[in-house]
């Protein structure tokens, strides 16, 4: 599997100190607001496990898992709710967790939804930013790294389900997917 990487951008450690960042910020910026923090499943799940435990103060989580529409590379716009929240939002601070954002469609329908659903507030937090792929005028409040124009997997990032487990994020081969 670690033969499939190009080059690693991201170890563990890299990312353990970017959440710790963010953590001590969100701590501040969320005190007394009990934030719902929303995980965008599958993605999302590692680097959600390490921003909830870097958040000193009182906050709750729930899961969502969406799909977008698209072949593996790119999203066409339009998503479905494969799970849905377990509670409602409206009034709430919503602190979404994302992986990655890259032409900003997923995230666009998301803080629509939420709006939507009358939250109090919608803010954004992610591990990677791609921003030279941007289609959509979704600026993240918090981000760990900005990513080059390439496409990355690792810490949560999959191609066709696999290279999620790998412990840092890194470029994939692009032999890997043109061979497909
Ligand atoms: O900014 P966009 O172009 O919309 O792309 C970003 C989305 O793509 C990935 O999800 P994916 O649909 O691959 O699902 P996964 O998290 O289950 O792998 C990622 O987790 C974001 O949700
Ligand atoms: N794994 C992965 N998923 C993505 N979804 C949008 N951009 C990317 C990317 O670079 N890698």
């Amino acid at each position: 599997m670690n033969n499939d990487i190009k080059e690693i951008l991201y170890t563990k450690e890299n990312i353990k100190e970017v959440a710790e960042k963010i953590g001590t910020q969100l701590t501040k910026d969320y005190a007394g607001k009990n934030p719902l923090v929303v995980c965008v499943l599958k993605g999302a799940f590692l680097f959600m496990a390490d921003i909830v435990r870097e958040i000193k103060t009182y906050a709750e989580i729930d899961f969502m898992d969406v799909s977008s529409y698209g072949d593996e590379t790119e999203s066409t716009g339009e998503i479905k709710i494969v799970k849905d929240l377990d509670v409602p939002v409206e009034g709430r601070n919503i602190l979404i967790v994302e992986d990655i954002i890259d032409t900003g469609r997923t995230l666009n329908c998301l803080v629509d939804l939420f709006n939507h659903r009358k939250v109090a507030s919608v803010k954004i937090c992610t591990l990677l930013d791609k921003p030279d792929r941007r289609v959509k005028g979704i600026r993240p409040d918090y981000v760990g790294f900005k990513v080059p124009n390439e496409f990355v997997v690792g810490y949560g990032l999959d191609y066709q389900g696999h290279y999620r487990n790998l412990p840092y994020v890194g470029i994939l081969k692009p032999a890997i997917y043109e061979n497909n």
